[in-house]
């Protein structure tokens, strides 16, 4: 009898979306369209569908643990993505637990949902700026995460390296600026405080957005488990997100889903 060799595995730490299109469920999708082995931890369980979140329930700090220890000192991981982490409490346990892990950590700092519903609490943003953010190997805030986080408000492509030289000052190795929602192309500005990349892509004249980011972070950590320098799981990520947000499709009243599974059966980027 044979065994075919492990995937790589790819933990991430976030929140069940129960519409099937952002948190967990957007992730572990991501992960098996880019033949990884996915696995999670959750941190809260969310009442959503397409016109919002209806509620939300966080977890007891030592369920997030307990999950944790099970996945990585048994399975491994060869990286982790942190999303919603809901309170100080569950930031401050998984900021601990990915900075006391030999793997990198992709950490997507998730303040609200598209539809402005809070997901994290305002009491929470002070550990994420001084535990979550020095534990990432790549932070990826969009542009209201930059603004509740350093206070600089991006208006034009031209703020972007305002806003990274801002979030690298609390000491994530990386960052990726999220420019999605600004009008024009979709730019991203990816630097480390030396190098810096853009990352440009035609936006997609596509409602049908729901789970852009946390796509973005789990495909990024696929690179990152899979080997690759940071620019480059970014690039790929980033070909990943647009091939997805191109075949973004509509599902209830609302914005519905990116196509995590738009490259399954062709070459993954
Ligand atoms: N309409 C669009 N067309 C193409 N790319 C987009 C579009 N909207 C967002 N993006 C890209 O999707 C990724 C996720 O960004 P964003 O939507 O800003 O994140 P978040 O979901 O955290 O708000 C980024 O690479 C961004 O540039
Ligand atoms: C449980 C959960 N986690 C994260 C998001 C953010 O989603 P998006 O990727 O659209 O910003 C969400 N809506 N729900």
């Amino acid at each position: 009898m044979s065994t075919s060799a492990a995937p790589p595995r790819v933990l991430t730490v976030a929140g069940s979306d129960s519409g099937g299109g952002a948190g967990v469920q957007a992730d572990l999708k991501t992960m098996l369209a880019l033949g990884v082995h996915g696995m999670s931890v959750l941190t809260a369980v969310t009442a959503q569908n397409s016109l919002g979140v209806q509620g939300a329930w966080e977890l007891p700090v030592e369920a997030v643990r307990a999950q944790y220890r099970s996945v990585v000192d048994d399975i491994g991981v060869q990286a982790v993505k942190t999303g919603m982490l809901a309170s100080a409490e569950l930031v401050e346990a998984v900021a601990e637990l990915i900075s006391g892990t030999d793997a990198p950590a992709v950490v997507d700092p998730v303040g609200v949902s598209k539809h402005g519903d809070p997901l994290l609490a305002a009491s929470a943003l002070d550990s994420v700026r001084t535990q979550l953010l020095p534990a990432a190997t790549v932070a990826t805030p969009n542009l209201d995460e930059v603004a509740q986080l350093t206070g600089v408000r991006v208006q034009s492509e031209d703020d972007l390296r305002r806003a990274a030289a801002a979030v690298l000052e609390f000491g994530p190795r990386w960052v990726l600026i999220k420019g999605g929602h600004l009008a024009g192309d979709a730019v991203d500005l990816l630097t480390d405080g030396t190098e810096e990349h853009v990352l440009r892509a035609p936006r997609h004249d596509n409602r049908h957005t729901h789970g852009t980011g946390c796509t973005l972070a789990s495909a990024i950590a696929c690179g990152l488990a899979r080997g690759r320098s940071v620019p480059e799981a970014v690039v790929a990520a980033k070909q990943y997100v647009t091939g997805a947000i191109a075949a973004g499709f509509a599902l209830g009243a609302g914005i519905g889903p990116v196509d995590h599974g738009w490259a399954l059966g062709r070459d993954v980027p």
